[in-house]
């Protein structure tokens, strides 16, 4: 489903941030992506979700050489994963439903078809009474959860999340952690990108760890 081969990243004429990871995300799996801050692993989501060129390598997405697919294209491909932000991006001007909705909203999709899947995943998030909130008045950890929320509602192929469980407490994040073992189930890959070594130890999963830009993997 996702291959990296070689792929290398630098910032502009900085050092290299990722030298030779090569690896692949099989379909429907489940993996942790770790490593001490500054590692590099926000620049290889962002790389996983094609915001982001690799310097050199080949990364192959959905069957198809990321080098080689036009911008145009791009939006359509990324509609099959779903990525969870560390600052979220929610949109402040919408409610925490339209927010989830989102996705549905632009794909131009009749409300009537997704409105109950949208109010059943917040209450499943805990946001069954946050639905007509903006985001300026959520607490960093509904934020994060809307931002979940909004991640998985179209149950993409793909779900990278970034730190999904930096701003909330122990107990809601094995309910977050249960969340994505369950897409996860349903068919979803799933790639948790996290500091929280007593979250990756509920789950005997694969580890990619990432140190000093390159990549051990504990399968
Ligand atoms: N836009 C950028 N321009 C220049 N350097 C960058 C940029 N983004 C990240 N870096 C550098 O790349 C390296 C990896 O950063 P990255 O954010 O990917 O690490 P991380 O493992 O996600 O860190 P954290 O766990 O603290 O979020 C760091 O040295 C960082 O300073």
């Amino acid at each position: 489903m996702i291959r990296f081969e070689n792929v290398g990243l630098r910032y502009g004429m900085g050092p290299e941030v990722l030298s030779d990871l090569t690896f692949e995300i099989a379909p429907q799996s489940f993996q942790f992506l770790t490593g001490p801050s500054g590692a590099g692993k926000t620049s290889l989501l962002r790389l996983l979700f094609m915001s982001l060129k690799p310097t050199r390598g080949l990364i192959n997405l959905f069957g198809r050489d990321t080098s080689r697919i036009a911008p145009a294209e791009l939006p359509k491909l990324r509609r099959r994963i779903g990525i969870v932000f560390q600052d979220f991006r929610l949109l402040d001007h919408l409610t925490t439903y339209e927010n989830v909705a989102l996705p549905y909203r632009v794909q131009g999709w009749d409300e009537a078809n997704y409105r109950a899947d949208v109010i059943d995943l917040l209450k499943w998030v805990g946001l069954g009474d946050r639905t007509h909130v903006y985001p300026p008045i959520l607490s960093g950890g509904e934020k994060q959860r809307a931002a979940i929320a909004r991640a998985l509602i179209t149950k993409p192929e793909v779900l990278l999340a970034d730190e999904p469980t930096g701003n909330v407490d122990p107990p809601l994040a094995r309910r977050l952690l249960r969340l994505f073992l369950e897409m996860n189930r349903l068919g979803t890959a799933v790639v948790v990108a996290t500091h929280d070594i007593a979250l990756m130890d509920l789950v005997d999963s694969r580890r990619m760890v990432l140190v000093d830009g390159r990549m051990e993997i504990y399968e």
